[in-house]
């Protein structure tokens, strides 16, 4: 158990595999009655959310909604936030950002491999770059890459760590619209083959629904919406079934929808 600041948090670590007490699969993620506040706010107001290993789950919601508020938490990086709860989270945990944080002075195999041990990690490194198709890059300075490219290497750096549970905020937030679609295509097809538990924060509706097997929105301190997408990857926005998961999400958010006039 530890403590968290102002409150209680029992943080307890859960394997993403074998069995819960009560002989079901034991989550990848379970919050319960999750608390966070910034003062007087209270941003997250008990929230209970359980993730099944390998599940590729988005989060959406407004903006200030605490979706970061969240996946920190789950990060178990607030540390200073103010709050109470129960969280089970994995041991193996990568999160990924909207700035890829390679850090500058190293190059990027270095970057992919910081602080793993054992043998073979240079191996396990270059696999993963090779993975995200960065091959022949290892030796390169991150300035040197473009912003998808940074971004590729934040996965491969993510993934050689073989996570249990995969944060990702906003991770293609700073990319452009082709390198985006691109970057989602990658993210999709590195899932399929490892399979963590996937919690990616989003504003991006159509996102949402073309990378996730479920979506949340997150509205008033909880889970408002939490919907199933059942479609076969990969998906098309244009898809009829793709719009209507689209439309149900955006009348959630409380945006409003032009209809075509007819007349
Ligand atoms: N360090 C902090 N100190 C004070 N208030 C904070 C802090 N971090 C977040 N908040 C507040 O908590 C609320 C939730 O913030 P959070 O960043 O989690 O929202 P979000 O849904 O991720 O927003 P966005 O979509 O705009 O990124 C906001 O009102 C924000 O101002």
């Amino acid at each position: 158990m530890a403590t968290h600041s102002g409150g209680l948090t029992e943080i307890r670590s859960g394997t993403g595999s074998g069995s819960e007490d009560g002989g079901g699969e034991r989550p990848a993620v379970r919050t319960t009655g999750l608390v966070r506040k910034f003062g007087d706010r209270i941003v997250l107001k008990e929230l209970d959310l359980t993730l099944a290993p390998g599940e590729f789950t988005a989060l959406l919601g407004r903006s200030g909604s605490g979706k970061s508020t969240l996946l920190r938490a789950v990060a178990r990086l607030d540390h200073t936030v103010e709050g109470s709860g129960e969280l089970i989270v994995p041991e193996r945990v990568s999160l990924s950002f909207q700035d890829s944080r390679l850090l500058p002075w190293l190059r990027v195999l270095d970057n992919v491999v910081l602080g793993l041990r054992g043998p073979g990690s240079q191996e396990r490194g270059l696999t993963a770059l090779a993975e995200v198709g960065l091959e022949g890059r290892e030796r390169s300075w991150p300035h040197e890459l473009s912003g998808g490219e940074q971004q590729r290497a934040a996965l491969a750096r993510a993934l050689v760590r073989d996570p249990e549970l995969l944060l990702a905020d906003e991770p293609f937030g700073a990319l452009d619209a082709l390198t985006r679609i691109k970057m989602h295509g990658l993210l999709r097809e590195l899932y399929e083959r490892h399979r963590p538990a996937v919690l990616l924060v989003t504003h991006d509706v159509d996102e949402a629904v073309e990378l996730a097997d479920r979506v949340l929105v997150l509205d008033d301190g909880r889970i408002s919406v939490d919907l199933a997408v059942d479609l076969p990857t990969p998906r098309s926005p244009r898809e009829p079934r793709f719009q209507e998961y689209r439309d149900t999400l955006l009348a959630a958010l409380g945006v409003a929808q032009h209809q075509p006039t007819t007349s």
